[in-house]
């Protein structure tokens, strides 16, 4: 069987301290890993020096590839950014703080050989090989949160927002180019969206730890996601999202 050529996006966000250990981890694994790749970093209008980095890091290394925004767009639209741009047949994004270690990939691919369109990594699903570190009210937030999308927008699905999702490309190419929503929200629009085209989507238990220098700001960005979720609830019902591709 052929090997897929696979795309690996960060979005970015000045990240210059926590990146550059995770990107050398990511292409030191994916370089031994029967596969072909790039590695896209989307700078989403950062201050610091993220862009330059990773300029510096790119004379070293052939695989990977710079986006860069003018100005701070936001995760989800630095996300769209690089799935848009992105040439694999499979396509992963993950934070750039390596919460996830980068050989979780192979949960994702295995789910993506049983037939996912869409496999999503999940803190939220116990298995016994998978460690979740996280602060106490971390984890209160991200149940309450996960509780209210699931009741408003994508039922069954138990952690909408871990940063370690593969789409195939075909998936990629009928979701992001329809994806509105810029903030951290994004993650429900895309499920919701791969639900409404009907995709196939497998949730599978990953590793993650709480490494500490969060962007999230707890209120501002809890009260901006519910309002990003109740948009996307109004979008679908006014008629908003354009007409589902036809799933291959
Ligand atoms: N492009 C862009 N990326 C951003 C921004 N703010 C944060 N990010 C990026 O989003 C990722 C996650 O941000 P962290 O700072 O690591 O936050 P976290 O607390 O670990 O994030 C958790 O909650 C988020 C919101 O639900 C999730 O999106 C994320 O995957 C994770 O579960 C990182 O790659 C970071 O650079 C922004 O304004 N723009």
């Amino acid at each position: 069987m052929e090997t897929p050529f696979l795309s690996f996006i960060i979005p970015a966000y000045n990240e210059e301290q926590r990146l550059p250990p995770y990107l050398e981890r990511v292409i030191g694994f994916l370089a031994g890993e029967p596969y072909s790749f790039e590695v896209i970093v989307v700078d989403d209008g950062s201050s610091d020096g993220t862009a330059a980095m990773v300029k510096a890091l790119m004379a070293r290394h052939s695989c990977l590839r710079l986006e860069a925004l003018p100005r701070n767009r936001g995760k989800g639209f630095a996300v769209k950014t690089g799935m848009i741009a992105a040439k694999g047949q499979l396509r992963v994004f993950a934070d750039a703080d390596g919460a996830t270690p980068v050989e979780e990939i192979r949960r994702l691919l295995e789910a993506n050989g049983n037939g996912a369109d869409i496999a999503i990594g999940s803190r939220a699903m116990k298995s016994g090989h998978c460690v979740v570190k996280g602060r106490l009210h971390r984890k209160i937030m991200g149940t309450v949160f996960n509780g209210l999308i699931r009741a408003l927008a994508v039922r069954g699905i138990h952690d909408t927002q871990c940063g370690f999702k593969l789409f195939t490309a075909s998936a990629a190419e009928g979701i992001f180019p329809r994806q509105r929503i810029s903030g951290f929200g994004f993650d429900v629009e895309l499920l919701f969206l791969a639900r409404r085209f009907g995709y196939r989507i497998i949730e599978v238990p990953v590793n993650w730890a709480d490494v500490g220098g969060t962007k999230v700001r707890l209120v501002r960005d809890s009260f901006r996601m519910l309002s990003e979720v109740l948009r996307i609830r109004f979008t679908n019902l006014t008629g908003g999202y354009e007409t589902p591709p036809r799933r291959p």
